[in-house]
């Protein structure tokens, strides 16, 4: 994988498919260099998306997406009229890049089926058009319940958000920040507080760059700080997205979401879960059962260069947690709104089964 000068990203265009390859915002180094990475294997977007140089549970579906183009092209040039046994082996490596997002799985799977579609024939410009339709559905969809979830909000009123959620997290707009976007936009928003989101920093690195870029007054603040601020009364919402949604309602989303939620409970302040359908799994029962990914602890004992720990110290380091739905006001999609969040409720709005 190397940098390439193609100018950009902005946060509204993280991926972008040009000249045969998928180039990525490489957002491990944002905010100080926008640079996109060129990728021109399925094997080169896993490992992308496992080192997090694209990450968002949207984004990585995407990025998986444009991987399926690459491995079909590879298959085809390698295996001929066989192609379909032979990319099987990229698909298993782009679906074991990560282990909660649900997007990914659901994204490979929305590949599987036009690849079912297709014939012995070169699958390339399928693959793409598929990939490219995916990419925009999202966006779409983004824009959709960033409207609806902004409908919800009565302000103008101050709001948390924790981790990065935005549009360089997803196929453009954001949902978390899509839904701030639209507030933003309705006279709604007076401040929003980001936590910085330790360890990875996506708040701090990501979520106030999209913000600032767009001119919304963000106030970066520490993830410990975000209960104290509730109780001062002046937030009305705390709005985040989603890695995973479960049949029950429980939402996996970044670590620090889960007391987030406590405290919001305690202080009433409502939260809103922002999150396209294809975060919801039908086929995960309930929070305890989503897989958490747990990360190297080397994130969490230094900083950038800095060591922080004593060497030696042990650490652990899950990167999600679960929020259960009794904690949840709003779960916000571009089907609809799903208000105080139950399993009867979530078939409902899964019915039409567009997902
Ligand atoms: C729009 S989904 C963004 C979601 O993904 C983040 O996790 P990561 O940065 O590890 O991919 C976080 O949970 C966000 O809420």
């Amino acid at each position: 994988m190397e940098t390439t000068t193609l100018s950009g990203p902005t946060p509204d265009d993280a991926a972008r498919w040009h000249q045969g390859a998928l180039y990525l915002a490489e957002q491990r180094l944002l905010p100080e260099r926008a640079e996109y990475l060129r990728l021109e294997t399925a094997g080169e977007v896993a490992e992308a998306i496992r080192a997090m140089v694209v990450r968002g549970a949207p984004a990585i579906g995407v990025a998986a997406a444009y991987g399926v183009v690459l491995a079909g092209r590879d298959a085809y040039a390698t295996a001929g009229s066989s192609w379909k046994a032979a990319i099987e082996s990229d698909l298993a490596r782009l679906a074991a890049s990560r282990p909660t997002a649900v997007n990914l799985f659901w994204a490979i799977r929305r590949m599987r089926d036009c690849i079912a579609d297709l014939g012995t024939g070169d699958p390339y410009a399928d693959l793409l058009t598929a990939a490219r339709a995916l990419h925009e559905a999202d966006r779409a969809a983004n824009r959709r319940l960033g409207d609806l979830g902004a409908e919800l909000i009565e302000g103008p009123t101050d709001l948390i958000t924790h981790c990065n959620a935005g549009a360089i997290a997803t196929g453009g707009y954001g949902t978390a920040l899509g839904v701030i976007r639209s507030a933003f936009a309705a006279g709604k928003v007076r401040r929003v507080f980001a936590d910085e989101t330790r360890p990875w920093m996506q708040g701090a690195r990501l979520t106030a760059w999209e913000l600032m870029h767009d001119g919304i007054p963000v106030v970066l603040q520490a993830d410990s700080a975000a209960a104290s601020l509730m109780a001062g009364g002046t937030v009305g919402w705390v709005i985040v997205g989603s890695d995973r949604i479960a049949a029950n309602g429980d939402v996996a989303n970044k670590i620090g979401t889960y007391p987030l939620a406590i405290a919001a409970k305690y202080h009433g302040v409502k939260v809103m879960v922002a999150a396209p359908t294809s975060t919801i799994d039908l086929e995960t029962a309930s929070g305890q059962d989503i897989p958490i990914e747990e990360r190297d602890p080397a994130e969490l004992l230094g900083c950038g260069d800095q060591q922080l720990a004593p060497a030696g110290c042990l650490a652990r380091n899950p990167v999600f947690d679960v929020t259960p739905a009794a904690l949840v006001d709003a779960i916000v999609t571009e089907r609809g709104v799903v208000m105080q969040p139950n399993a009867e409720k979530i078939r409902a709005l899964m019915a039409d089964g567009v997902a």
